[in-house]
């Protein structure tokens, strides 16, 4: 199968091109070129179907023209080596836990699926000239995500760009501690700066001619489609616990919009979503299109859910491809809802205290939206996309607690930060890159 550009439906690659190039040449976002349908017969029996084997039904859906079976097989069981949890936190509220991988963040799905498949495609090894450099923009858990998915992996370097300051202090430790191929730059600016630095060395002529670079955000297709398999996966569960899937809300903690456009793409396979919910902090410009038609985007401002601190949504463009523009389709598919950090921490609270389950700042946008826009006697799902201790002293201070850190976290936090500082200007990147890789 095919990828096209956003920015021009007969500029088309193919899933190996469009992995390895992350961002298209003309700046657009690949798409596949037709979203297969999956058969009604899986999911009749999906409830007795396990995380892997589902995932590995979809995935072998949208690759299996390209990846050979065993291949994928593997990438898909490799990927999928922890488990994700749908808990009932009251009644027809449903937490699916994203945040039981290596990093505690949902991005290790994408992450993992992505360095595999990108190995598969790269197979070349360690010498200089094979080098893949893996740019990335993160306002938090992506960076962690990739770092730790891309750590050693020969032939491939990692550059993680943040905003300097702008990251919880354990997130930081996640990607400035690694060292080995993961580079850390920290840049005097926003979330948005960086996703433009790297946005423009990807579509740079003169420096793709001279260094292979790749993007491992959301941008690239290996990093976002296999998001889609936990929403299969929740539907399982549900199914699987006898509770009725026919009127199912999914509230998304969104930021660049990758992980609800995933979503959407599930449903156009054939998954039962009746609507979705775009939960955002107080980087609204999502929200603001639904309410005016008009997309503006402005510079990101800091919250306590740092990680959806983006300003312009990269899979915004992804978004009106698939529903060809329409404004009102849209509309009847998508609501949203924006929260303020004093509005984030008090649900943190409310829900704590009145059921003991402790949300992470993002899962608070995402499960607050769900009660403001679900409708009586449908099903709810939030995700809570991160675990609450990356966020510990925000989260203690909503609760009254000291959470303890896990172990896979405080591990990071022992190690020595190493930093690049840098101006939030392309030219800093561009300069830097080439002194770095040659
Ligand atoms: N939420 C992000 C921002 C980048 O998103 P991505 O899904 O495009 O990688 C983060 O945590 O860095």
């Amino acid at each position: 199968m095919n990828y096209y550009s956003t920015n021009n439906p007969h500029y088309t690659a193919s899933l190996s091109e469009a992995v390895t190039q992350g961002l298209a040449p003309d700046g657009g976002l690949y798409m596949p070129e037709r979203i297969p349908s999956i058969p009604m017969a899986f999911f009749k029996h999906i409830g007795q179907m396990s995380l892997q084997e589902i995932a590995f039904v979809v995935a072998s859906t949208l690759f299996g023209d390209d990846i050979q079976s065993d291949n994928l097989k593997k990438i898909v069981t490799e990927t999928l080596s922890f488990d994700i949890p749908l808990k009932e936190v009251e009644p027809g509220i449903y937490a699916l836990e994203l945040f039981h991988g290596p990093t505690l963040a949902f991005k290790d799905v994408g992450a993992r699926f992505m360095a595999r498949m990108l190995a598969l495609f790269n197979n070349k090894g360690g010498d200089n000239e094979n080098v893949v450099n893996v740019l990335v923009a993160t306002s938090g858990d992506t960076g962690s995500a990739v770092a730790n998915g891309f750590l050693d992996v020969p032939g491939v370097r990692v550059f993680v760009l943040y905003p300097q300051g702008k990251v919880s202090r354990i997130q930081e430790a996640q990607f400035t501690t690694l060292g080995r191929n993961i580079t850390a730059i920290e840049v005097d600016g926003t979330f948005d700066d960086c996703q433009a630095m790297v946005k423009s060395a990807f579509i740079d002529p003169s420096l793709n001619s001279t260094l292979t670079l790749t993007s491992a955000n959301s941008i690239n297709v290996a990093r976002f489609l296999p998001q889609m398999f936990y929403y299969f996966h929740a539907y399982a569960r549900l199914a699987e616990m006898g509770v009725p899937v026919d009127r199912l809300t999914v509230s998304v903690p969104s930021g660049n919009f990758g992980n609800i456009c995933s979503a959407l793409i599930a449903k156009r396979m054939g998954l039962n979503i009746s609507h979705f919910i775009a939960a955002n902090n107080r980087n609204d410009v999502f929200l603001q299109y639904l309410l005016t038609g008009k997309y503006v985007p402005r510079p990101s401002v800091q919250t306590v859910a740092n990680a959806m601190d983006v300003g312009n949504p990269s899979n915004f463009a992804r978004i009106l491809d698939l529903y060809g523009g329409s404004y009102d389709d849209i509309c009847r598919d998508i609501s949203g809802f924006t929260y303020n950090d004093d509005q984030i921490l008090h649900t943190v609270s409310e829900l704590y205290n009145r059921t003991g389950y402790v949300l992470d700042p993002h899962g608070a946008v995402a499960y607050r939206a769900l009660k403001d826009g679900i409708e009586p006697g449908a099903i709810g799902i939030f995700l809570e996309t991160a675990h609450p201790a990356k966020f510990k002293s925000a989260v203690d201070s909503a609760i009254g607690t000291d959470l303890p850190i896990p172990s896979k976290l405080a591990m990071f936090m022992r190690g020595e930060k190493q930093t690049v500082k840098m101006s939030p200007q392309y030219p800093a990147l561009r300069k830097f890159l080439l002194n770095e890789c040659h």
